[in-house]
C-alpha cells in the first residue's frame, strides 16, 4: 500500500503508545489505518485476533477487512468490525456476560414491539412509535433520562413515560433481544467488571478507530475501559467532520484524547489524494468556518472545474434540472455509478428518484451497478464519487426548517458533502427559501449564501439542451 511520508510516520510510530491522528477529509485517514493493522500483523508479528479495527459502517468495515485480507494474502479476515459487532461479541462469548443468548432486534420486530407496548398505556398512541424509540434511544445515549425525553416530546405524563420505558425494556429482555442502544450501553457495563474487562483486552490489544470524532458516550466509556485494562488505541478522526450529534457524538472527547491520555503521538496528515484542487479550495473555506484552528489541506490531483452553483425555488424543478444534465453526461459516455446525487432527509431522494425514474435515468440498488447514487449525507460520510450534486435543505416540498442541527453541525455536514467530490462539485441552491438553524434565528443566512464569489461559478438553471 502506498503511503507519503507523513502517513508512513503514524502508521508505523511506536506501537507502546496510543495514537491520534487528526487531519481533513481525503487525506488518507482510512488508508493510514489499514496500513497500522498491516503493520501490527507483519512487521511486529501481532496476531491479528488481537488487533480489533472498529469501522462506522458494516460497509467501511467490510472494505478494510477486503484490503487487509489483499496485503496479508489471508483467506478470511475479520479484523475490521463496527462498533456494535464488536460489542456484540463482547456480550456473547465473555465468560463473565449473562446475555450469551442475546440477538439483536431488527427495525420490524422493534417497532411492533414498541406499537405493542404504547396500546397498553394509550391507544391512541401507537402512531408515536417510531419516535418514541428514537427519543429514548437518543436520552440513554446522551445520559439523560428517557422518561423526562419522553415527557418533553410527547408531553407524555410521567406515570405514561415511566411505565413505556419499563413495558418496552421488559418485552426485550423477555425476548432475548437488545437494540443499538442496549448493545452499548451493556458491554460498557459489563466492561466494568475487571476480569471482563482483561477477557475482552485479549482480543483487542490493540484497537484501531476510525471517524472518532463520531463517537459517542457509551463508546468512548468503553473505550476509556479497555485502555485502562491494556489495550492500545490508535484513533483517527477530523472534528469537522462530526456529524452524529443526534446520535449522542461528543466530538470533544476525540479532541481532548491525547490531554486525557499523556504521551499520545498526534500526527497530521496534510495532503488530500481524492479532490480537485479547486474544490479543495472550496472546501477549505468550510473547513476554517468549521473551526479556524484546524489545518487546511493542499491537493495532490489535477485540476478541472470550479464548483458550481445554481439556484431553484423548487425541489421539483431541481429535479428536472439534474435530470437533463445527467442525460447529456449519459450521452456523452459517463460511468453513471461515478455520479452522486448527496440529499439531507430520504424525502428529498423520493422526489429526485421519482424525475429520474420517470426520465429513465438508472439509480443504483441492488442489482443495478451503473447508476446513479442517491443518498443521504450521513450514509455518504467515507465515500467519493467523480461528479456529487448536493441538494440545499430549503429544497423540500415544506417544513423545511424543522430538521436543521445547530449552525456548527450544519458546517460539518456540509464540509463532509463538499468534500465527497474528486472533480466536479455542483451544488443546487435555494437562496429564495429560509431556512432555520435549531440554535439560530430564521433570517441568519445559510452557510452556503456566505460562500465568497472567487471559490465558484454561477450555473444558469434553465435547461437548454435538447435530450
Ligand atoms: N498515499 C496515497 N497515494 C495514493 N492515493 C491515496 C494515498 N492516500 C490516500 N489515497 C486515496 O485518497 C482517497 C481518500 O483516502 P481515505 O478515504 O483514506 O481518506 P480519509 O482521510 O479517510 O477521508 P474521509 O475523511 O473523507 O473519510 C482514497 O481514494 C485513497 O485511496
Amino acid at each position: 500500500m502506498k503511503l507519503n511520508p507523513e502517513q508512513k510516520k503514524a502508521a508505523n510510530c511506536d506501537i507502546a503508545k496510543h495514537v491520534k491522528v487528526v487531519a481533513g477529509a481525503g487525506t488518507g485517514k482510512t488508508r493510514v489505518l489499514v496500513a497500522r493493522a498491516v503493520r501490527l500483523a507483519t512487521f511486529h508479528k501481532v496476531h491479528l485476533r488481537e488487533i480489533r479495527l472498529v469501522a462506522f459502517t458494516k460497509a467501511a468495515s467490510k472494505v478494510m477487512n477486503k484490503r487487509i485480507e489483499k496485503a496479508l494474502g489471508l483467506g478470511s479476515s475479520r479484523v475490521a468490525t463496527t462498533f456494535h459487532s464488536f460489542c456484540m461479541r463482547i456480550l456473547k462469548n465473555c465468560p463473565q456476560s449473562k446475555f450469551v443468548k442475546f440477538t439483536i432486534i431488527n427495525d420490524k420486530e422493534q417497532l411492533s414491539l414498541i406499537k405493542s407496548c404504547l396500546r397498553k398505556i394509550d391507544p391512541k398512541s401507537s402512531n408515536k412509535a417510531t419516535g418514541a424509540v428514537e427519543v429514548m434511544s437518543k436520552a440513554r445515549l446522551n445520559q439523560m433520562c428517557p422518561v423526562q425525553a419522553l415527557k418533553d416530546r410527547y408531553r407524555f405524563d410521567s406515570k405514561q413515560a415511566e411505565q413505556l420505558v419499563k413495558l418496552y425494556a421488559t418485552a426485550k429482555r423477555k425476548k432475548l433481544k437488545f437494540d443499538y442502544c442496549d448493545m452499548l450501553l451493556e458491554a460498557d457495563n459489563l466492561l466494568n467488571n475487571k476480569n471482563a474487562a482483561k477477557w475482552v483486552v485479549d482480543y483487542c490489544r490493540y484497537l484501531l478507530i476510525d471517524e472518532a470524532q463520531d463517537l459517542n458516550a457509551p463508546q468512548w466509556s468503553i473505550v476509556n475501559r479497555l485502555i485502562a485494562s491494556g489495550s492500545k488505541v490508535f484513533c483517527v478522526g477530523d472534528p469537522a467532520q462530526a456529524i452524529f450529534e443526534f446520535g449522542g457524538a461528543v466530538v470533544e472527547k476525540f479532541i481532548a484524547f491525547d490531554s486525557r491520555y499523556v504521551g499520545t503521538q498526534v500526527h497530521h496528515l496534510s495532503k488530500n489524494y481524492r479532490s480537485s484542487p479547486e474544490v479543495v479550495e472550496f472546501s477549505n473555506w468550510y473547513r476554517k468556518r468549521v473551526n479556524n484552528q484546524l489545518n487546511c489541506v493542499i491537493t495532490t490531483r489535477a485540476p478541472h472545474s470550479q464548483p458550481a452553483i445554481t439556484d431553484f425555488d423548487s425541489l421539483q424543478k431541481a429535479s428536472i434540472w439534474l435530470t437533463n444534465k445527467l442525460k447529456i453526461k449519459q450521452l456523452d459516455g459517463a460511468k453513471l455509478s461515478h455520479i452522486a446525487v448527496l440529499i439531507r432527509v430520504a424525502k428529498q431522494g423520493d422526489v429526485i428518484k421519482k424525475a429520474f425514474e420517470e426520465a429513465k435515468i438508472p439509480i443504483r440498488k441492488k442489482g443495478v451497478k451503473n447508476g446513479v447514487r442517491i443518498i443521504t449525507v450521513h450514509k455518504a460520510k467515507g465515500q467519493e464519487w467523480d461528479t456529487c450534486y448536493l441538494i440545499d435543505p430549503r429544497l423540500v416540498a415544506s417544513h423545511w426548517g424543522a430538521y436543521l442541527n445547530n449552525k456548527q453541525t450544519e458546517n460539518c455536514l456540509w464540509y463532509v458533502a463538499i468534500t465527497r467530490a474528486k472533480k466536479e462539485l455542483v451544488i443546487c441552491s435555494s437562496t429564495s427559501r429560509q431556512v432555520a438553524y435549531s440554535d439560530a434565528k430564521k433570517s441568519d443566512n445559510f452557510i452556503i449564501d456566505d460562500t465568497p464569489n472567487r471559490l465558484f461559478r454561477f450555473e444558469d438553471n434553465s435547461i437548454t439542451e435538447q435530450v
